[in-house]
């Protein structure tokens, strides 16, 4: 599976061991459970070809002194090349090693292997604090991410901590409005559906009014993700690291964003779009299970005119039945999570389920509909 190019050992300094008590006390903010913080994180950077991902990932590296990052430079989907690059920073310091993955498939055969690499090579090297992980402009954020997204149950040593996608200021626009052959939404435009954070950077190529254009679009996009704007694509790094956007701890942040997720009409039926909305009640783990599967895997779910709603990314904090706690969904093409959050519902709280989701031919009124309906048919039958 893994294979090393000549050149490494004399020129690679070891990893020393982390000195676990100390960067946990250091970096967890007392807000971490127990055991998460044992994981590594991964942010996959992704964007168009030439937005501004190496310049961001340098940028991180020469930033961040604190924590070990592992750089992974993905070319999936990048002609036959099997090898990957992997540098790894340790104060600055960058070197380069050669891990060979078997990349056959994307979306499956890829998944294992991905994270058995790095597994290995933390086996090897000693463990990473922070692993980043650069797509080629062309990928789909999407099957890289899956490929990361697995189970806390499933014993990996890493997980999923959030997308990151650059936008080109001055190109992004033509990118994201490029027409694909066959009625596929283009790559530029899945990037920015599936961020968590997208950042305009190479804002010095561009004036006010195209600035404004180019957020416009992005927004309209996506109505969730942070948007930053950058040159040289130099952010605050707490903005890009450590996000939790997978998992349950991002519960209360999720919250507050949710109430303020912006969403726009458009015309075109092609266009992707972000929908929220939000309906009181209960729902229940199978109803909700059902709900999501019907979207997702079935795509049995239509809009108006009989076109399959297509879901690329779905986020939500709702209210099951007998659970004190809210959960939080998420949903990344046909993947999808429950999982408990750490905010528990008031006695005197509203329960409440709020759901976005990004993606093409997404009819709210009808969506708030389903849902709606797969609540009190349940209800009834009980
Ligand atoms: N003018 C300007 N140029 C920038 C900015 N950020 C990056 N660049 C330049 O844009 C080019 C592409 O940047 P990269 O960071 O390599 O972009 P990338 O997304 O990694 O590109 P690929 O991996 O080839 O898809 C480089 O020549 C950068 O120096 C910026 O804010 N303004
Ligand atoms: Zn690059």
């Amino acid at each position: 599976m893994m294979a090393q190019a000549p050149v490494e050992e004399e020129d690679c300094p070891e990893l020393i061991p982390i000195e676990d008590q100390d960067q946990q006390e250091a970096g967890g903010k007392g807000e971490v459970e127990p055991g998460h913080s044992l994981k590594i994180p991964v942010t996959i950077i992704t964007g168009y070809l030439g937005a501004g991902k190496t310049t961001l990932l340098n940028y991180i590296l020469t930033e961040q002194h604190s924590k070990r990052i592992a750089v992974i430079l993905n070319e999936f989907g990048e002609g036959s090349a099997l090898e990957k690059s992997l540098a790894i920073s340790q104060g600055g310091e960058l070197y380069e090693e050669w891990l060979e993955l078997r990349n056959g498939c994307l979306c499956c055969s890829v998944k294992d292997n991905g994270l058995k690499a790095i597994e290995n090579l933390m086996q090897k090297k000693g463990k990473f604090d922070y692993i980043l992980l650069e797509t080629t402009g062309l990928a789909d954020p999407g099957a890289v991410a899956s490929m990361f997204w697995v189970d806390a149950e499933l014993g990996s040593d890493i997980y999923l901590d959030g997308i990151v996608s650059v936008v080109d200021a001055k190109y992004g626009q033509q990118h994201l409005t490029e027409e694909k052959p066959d009625d596929l939404i283009n790559e530029a435009t899945r990037q920015v559906a599936l961020a968590d954070l997208i950042i305009i950077n190479k804002t010095d190529l561009i004036s006010q009014e195209e600035l404004y254009k180019i957020r416009t679009t992005v927004r309209s996009i996506n109505g969730l993700a942070k948007i930053l704007e950058t040159q040289r694509s130099r952010v605050d790094l707490a903005e890009v690291l450590d996000l939790h956007a997978f998992d349950s701890l991002s519960g209360k942040s999720l919250q507050k964003k949710l109430q303020h997720v912006q969403t726009t009409h458009r015309h075109l039926d092609k266009s992707i779009v972000t929908v929220t909305f939000e309906i009181v009640g209960n729902t229940t783990e199978e109803n909700l299970n059902e709900f999501i599967q019907n979207l997702l895997w079935e795509r049995s779910v239509k809009d108006k005119t009989g076109n399959p709603m297509e879901v690329i990314r779905l986020k939500g904090l709702v209210s099951i039945k007998d659970r004190s706690h809210q959960v939080i969904v998420q949903g990344v093409h046909e993947l999808y999570d429950l999982e408990e959050t750490m905010v528990n519902w008031k006695e005197d709280d509203e329960r409440t389920n709020r759901l976005v989701l990004i993606g093409r031919n997404l009819d709210k009124d009808i969506l708030k509909e389903v849902f709606i309906a797969t609540m009190t048919e349940k209800q009834e039958n009980s």
